[in-house]
C-alpha cells in the first residue's frame, strides 16, 4: 500500500493565496483591508513563533495585523482592557488570543469578553453553540484545517466512523461537532476512556489531538484508515529541538491510506484557516456597514 502524505504546508499556502485574492478583489471595491489583532501574555518562546507565524501570513494575505504583547504577570484588568478597545476599533476584524494563559489569568472571562463577531478562534460561547446547531460562520481553525484536508482526502465524509482522541474545548470538541455536521459517525476518547486504543482501531479516520508525544503507534491504527496528527509537542533528541506529533509517524504510516506530517501538516492550515475567518469577519462587518 502507498501512503498519501497530506501536504498541509501546500493546501495552506493555497489557501492563504486564494485569500489574498479576494482581499485585493474587495481592495478595489473599497473595501477596507481585514485586520487581525494578536494578543500574546508572557514570554513563552514556541507562543512568540507561532504568533510570528500569524502575523507574516496575514500580511501575505494582504491583511493588516497588529500583535499586542503583555507580560506574564499582568493583571485580569489590564488584559480585558486590552480586549476591549480590540473590540472597540473599526480596522480590528479579528482578535485571537494566544492560549493558554497564565493561571492566574481566567481564560474563560477573555473568551467571553471577545466580540463573537471577532472571535477568529471561535472559542466564544456563542459560537460555540452555532457550531454545536449547524449554524457557524466562525469555526475554530485546527479543526477546520482538519475538515479541509479530510474532504479534499477522502471526497464526501458521509458514514465514516470517525474517531478523535483528545476532548479539548478548542480542538477535540469542535472536530466532534464538525465531522458530525459532515455526516460521519463519531466516537470520541480521553483520558478515562476504557480501551480506547481497541476503539482507535475501528477508525476510518483517526483524529490524534492528545498532546503525549507519539502516543498513537500502529497498534492504533486499522490498515488503510486516514490519520490526522493535531500535536505539535518540542522534543529534545540528541541534544536538539525536534516537533513531534501525537502519532508516531514512522510507525504508522506504512498501514495509513493517507497522514499527514509534522512539521508542515495541520499547523499551516490552522494559521490559513485563521486567515480565511478573518477574512469571512472583515466581510460581515462590511455587509453590516452598508
Ligand atoms: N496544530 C495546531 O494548530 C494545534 C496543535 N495543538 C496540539 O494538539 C495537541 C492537543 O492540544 P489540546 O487539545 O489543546 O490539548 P489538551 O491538553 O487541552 O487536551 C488533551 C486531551 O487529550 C486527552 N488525553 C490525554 N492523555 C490521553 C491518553 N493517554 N489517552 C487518551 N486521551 C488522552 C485529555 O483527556 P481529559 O480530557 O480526560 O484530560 C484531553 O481531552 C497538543 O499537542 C497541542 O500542542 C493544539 C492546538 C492547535
Ligand atoms: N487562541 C489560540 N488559538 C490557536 O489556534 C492556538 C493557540 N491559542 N495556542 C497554541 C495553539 C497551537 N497552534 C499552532 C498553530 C500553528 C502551528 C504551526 O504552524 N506549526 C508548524 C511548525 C512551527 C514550528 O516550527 O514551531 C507546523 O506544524 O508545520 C503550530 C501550532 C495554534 N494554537
Ligand atoms: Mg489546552
Amino acid at each position: 500500500m502507498t501512503t498519501h502524505i497530506i501536504d498541509g504546508k501546500r493546501l495552506a499556502d493555497d489557501l492563504i493565496a486564494e485569500v489574498g485574492n479576494e482581499v485585493r478583489r474587495l481592495a478595489e471595491l473599497g473595501v477596507p483591508a481585514p485586520g487581525l489583532a494578536v494578543v500574546l501574555v508572557g514570554e513563552d518562546p514556541a507562543s512568540a513563533i507561532y504568533v510570528r507565524n500569524k502575523i507574516k501570513r496575514a500580511q501575505e494575505a494582504g491583511m493588516t495585523s497588529i500583535e499586542k504583547r503583555l507580560p506574564a504577570d499582568c493583571t485580569q484588568d489590564s488584559l480585558e482592557a486590552v480586549v476591549e478597545e480590540l473590540n472597540q476599533r473599526a480596522d480590528v476584524h479579528g482578535i485571537l488570543v494566544q492560549l493558554p494563559l497564565p493561571k492566574h489569568l481566567s481564560e474563560e472571562r477573555i473568551i467571553r469578553l471577545i466580540a463573537p463577531s471577532k472571535d477568529v478562534d471561535g472559542f466564544h460561547p456563542e459560537n460555540v453553540g452555532l457550531l454545536a446547531t449547524g449554524q457557524a460562520t466562525l469555526i475554530p481553525c485546527t479543526p477546520l484545517g482538519c475538515l479541509e484536508m479530510l474532504q479534499r482526502e477522502i471526497g464526501d465524509l458521509s458514514g465514516k466512523h470517525a474517531v478523535i482522541v483528545g476532548r479539548s474545548n478548542i480542538v477535540g470538541k469542535p472536530m466532534a461537532n464538525l465531522l458530525l455536521q459532515a455526516n460521519c459517525t463519531i466516537t470520541v476518547v480521553h483520558s478515562r476512556s476504557v480501551n480506547g486504543k481497541a476503539i482507535a482501531r475501528q477508525a476510518d479516520i483517526l483524529v490524534a489531538a492528545v498532546g503525549v508525544p507519539e502516543l498513537v503507534d500502529e497498534t492504533w491504527v486499522k490498515p488503510g484508515a486516514v490519520v490526522i496528527d493535531v500535536g505539535i509537542n518540542a522534543i529534545e533528541k540528541a541534544g536538539k529541538r525536534r516537533l513531534v506529533g501525537d502519532v508516531n509517524y514512522a510507525k504508522v504510516a506504512p498501514y495509513a491510506k493517507a497522514i499527514t506530517p509534522v512539521p508542515g501538516g495541520v499547523g499551516p492550515m490552522t494559521i490559513a484557516c485563521l486567515m480565511k475567518n478573518t477574512l469571512v469577519a472583515a466581510q460581515h462587518a462590511s455587509q453590516s456597514a452598508r
